[in-house]
């Protein structure tokens, strides 16, 4: 029987299809991505990564054995002190200071995707939950193993570090919990539950696309 993450996958391939061809991720993949572009991107990601971290925090608070919750407060660990050191290391190449980079205004993109994870965390269980953050984790592990799979990416001088991050192996375990987490979570649920965990990852991955989108025409609230 195929697993509900397999459904999942191949119900957002057409999403997922548009992202990795974006001139966002295909130019960083080329290294010629415009520096004031990947500047943009990281500052709206650092701040979209502290409600991240939240609904990581939320997931172990739903969480309903210790196995789970341990994972969870790592994950939420990790994306502060790990994932977004990455994007403080790059504030200071770029010489942007840590209170700027922390008080960035989100943009209407960011500010819908990351409320709308947390609203769909907030107000469903622990499945809702994952199926919201799953793309984030899935997608970017994606992205990250066939970017450091294109010869020289991953040695590029300003987006190698990148590219290591979401490319390399501690990143790929925690994506592949949450995809074992997420199966088993929607083992024996019936098709109308399934159906609406789908709506979350597939709204999750729309908004993913337009995360790059975002960054790509450097966003900004019009008045
Ligand atoms: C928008 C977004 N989505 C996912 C990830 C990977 N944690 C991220 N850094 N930013």
């Amino acid at each position: 029987m195929m697993r509900f993450t397999e459904r999942l996958r191949r119900a957002a391939d057409p999403i997922w299809k548009r992202s990795h061809a974006h001139p966002f991720l295909t130019e960083l993949r080329e290294g010629t991505l415009d520096v004031k572009r990947f500047a943009y991107y990281l500052k709206q990601d650092y701040v979209y990564l502290i409600d991240y971290a939240k609904l990581f925090a939320l997931g172990a608070v739903k969480a309903r054995d210790l196995e789970t919750m341990t994972v969870f407060s790592e994950l939420c660990h990790s994306t502060l002190c790990g994932e977004m050191e990455l994007h403080r290391g790059y504030a200071e190449r770029f010489g942007v200071p840590r209170e700027e980079l922390e008080a960035t205004r989100p943009s209407p993109t960011t500010v819908a995707y990351a409320k709308y994870m947390l609203n769909a965390a907030g107000q469903g269980s622990l499945k809702d939950l994952v199926a919201v953050l799953l793309p984030c984790m899935w997608s970017y592990r994606e992205i990250g193993a066939a970017m450091a799979a294109v010869p020289g990416a991953s040695e590029h001088p300003l987006f190698g570090e990148w590219i290591r991050m979401y490319g390399g192996d501690e990143f790929g375990a925690l994506a592949d919990w949450c995809i074992g987490l997420m199966d088993r979570l929607a083992e024996g649920l019936p098709e109308r539950e399934l159906a609406s965990l789908e709506e979350r990852f597939l709204d999750s991955s729309r908004y993913e696309y337009l995360f790059w989108d975002a960054a790509y025409r450097m966003e900004e609230w019009p008045v």
